[in-house]
C-alpha cells in the first residue's frame, strides 16, 4: 500500500496538502485540470520534492529519508528521457545498472523486456531511429526491468495518437498484472484509462478531491469539473 498522509508543499504560488491511499498491485490514473498538482504529486512519491511534514510510505517503508534513487521506484516521463546516444538495449540497461556493465543474465532479462514490449529485434538501434510510440516502449522497458515495485508515469504517453495512446496504456496494464507493479499515471483522457485503472484520483489545487473507482469518480458530482479539465488540457 501506498500511503500519503497530510503531505505538504507550500510555494509562493501554489500550496499543496496531499492524503491518498493506494493498493499494492493496483493501477490508480490521476486526472484534474492543468496547473492541479498530478505533476508535483508524482515528484513527491519520487523524491524531487521534500513535504514539510505529513507521512509517505510504500508497503511499510517510510520513504521520506531516502534520497529518489534509493527509493523502491522508477519513473516514464512524458519526454521520455531516453540518452539518444545509447542504444535501446543500453537505455533499458540503464534501469537495471547505471554503468552498463552488465552481466549475462541481466542482458538476457533485458532481451525479455523488450520481447514483452513489442521491440524484439530493436536492441541496437538508437532512440533517434524509432517513433515517439516504440521510444515510450522502451521507457516503459527500462522502468519495468528495473523491478522496483512501484511505477511512476507522468503523461508518458499522452503525445501519441489516440489509438496509439490506447494500445500502450493497456500493454502498460498487462505487464503491471504480470509484475504485480503499483502504477500510478498521470492523464488528460481518463476515458482512456476507465476501464483498466482499479482507482481514479481527481487532483485540483493541490489536493486530492476524490479518489475511488474510475465509475465512480467520474459519474460523481465532479463530473463538470472532470469534463473541464479534459477540455482545457
Ligand atoms: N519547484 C516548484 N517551485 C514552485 N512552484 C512549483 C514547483 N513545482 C510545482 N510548482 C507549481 O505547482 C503547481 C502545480 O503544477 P503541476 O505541474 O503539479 O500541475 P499538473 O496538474 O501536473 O499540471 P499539467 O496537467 O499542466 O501538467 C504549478 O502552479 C507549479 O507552478
Amino acid at each position: 500500500m501506498l500511503v500519503i498522509e497530510n503531505c505538504r508543499l507550500t510555494w509562493p504560488d501554489f500550496a499543496a496538502d496531499y492524503s491518498l491511499s493506494v493498493k499494492a498491485g493496483s493501477l490508480c490514473a490521476v486526472i484534474g485540470p492543468s496547473g492541479g498538482g498530478k505533476t508535483t504529486l508524482l515528484h513527491m512519491i519520487a523524491g524531487f520534492e521534500t513535504p514539510e511534514d505529513g507521512t509517505l510510505a510504500f508497503n511499510g517503508q517510510d520513504l521520506m529519508p531516502l534520497e529518489p534513487a534509493k527509493r523502491p521506484m522508477a519513473i516514464v516521463f512524458q519526454d521520455h528521457n531516453l540518452f539518444p546516444h545509447l542504444s535501446v538495449a543500453q537505455n533499458v540497461g540503464l534501469g537495471l545498472r547505471p554503468s552498463l556493465r552488465l552481466t549475462a543474465d541481466e542482458k538476457h532479462l533485458i532481451a525479455e523486456m523488450l520481447d514483452s514490449v513489442g521491440l524484439h529485434g530493436f536492441a541496437s538501434r538508437k532512440p533517434g531511429e524509432m517513433s515517439g510510440g516504440q521510444r515510450q516502449r522502451v521507457a516503459l522497458a527500462r522502468a519495468l526491468v528495473s523491478g522496483r515495485p512501484l511505477i511512476l508515469l507522468d503523461e508518458p504517453f499522452s503525445s501519441l495518437d489516440p489509438g496509439l495512446r490506447r494500445d500502450m496504456i493497456l500493454l502498460a496494464d498487462k505487464l503491471r498484472r504480470k509484475r504485480s507493479v503499483t502504477m500510478l499515471m498521470t492523464i488528460h483522457t481518463p476515458e482512456d484509462v476507465a476501464d483498466v485503472a482499479d482507482q481514479m484520483v481527481f487532483v485540483a489545487d493541490g489536493k486530492v478531491v476524490a479518489s475511488g473507482p474510475p465509475a465512480a469518480v467520474l459519474n460523481s458530482s465532479l463530473a463538470p469539473r472532470i469534463a473541464a479539465a479534459v477540455s482545457d488540457s
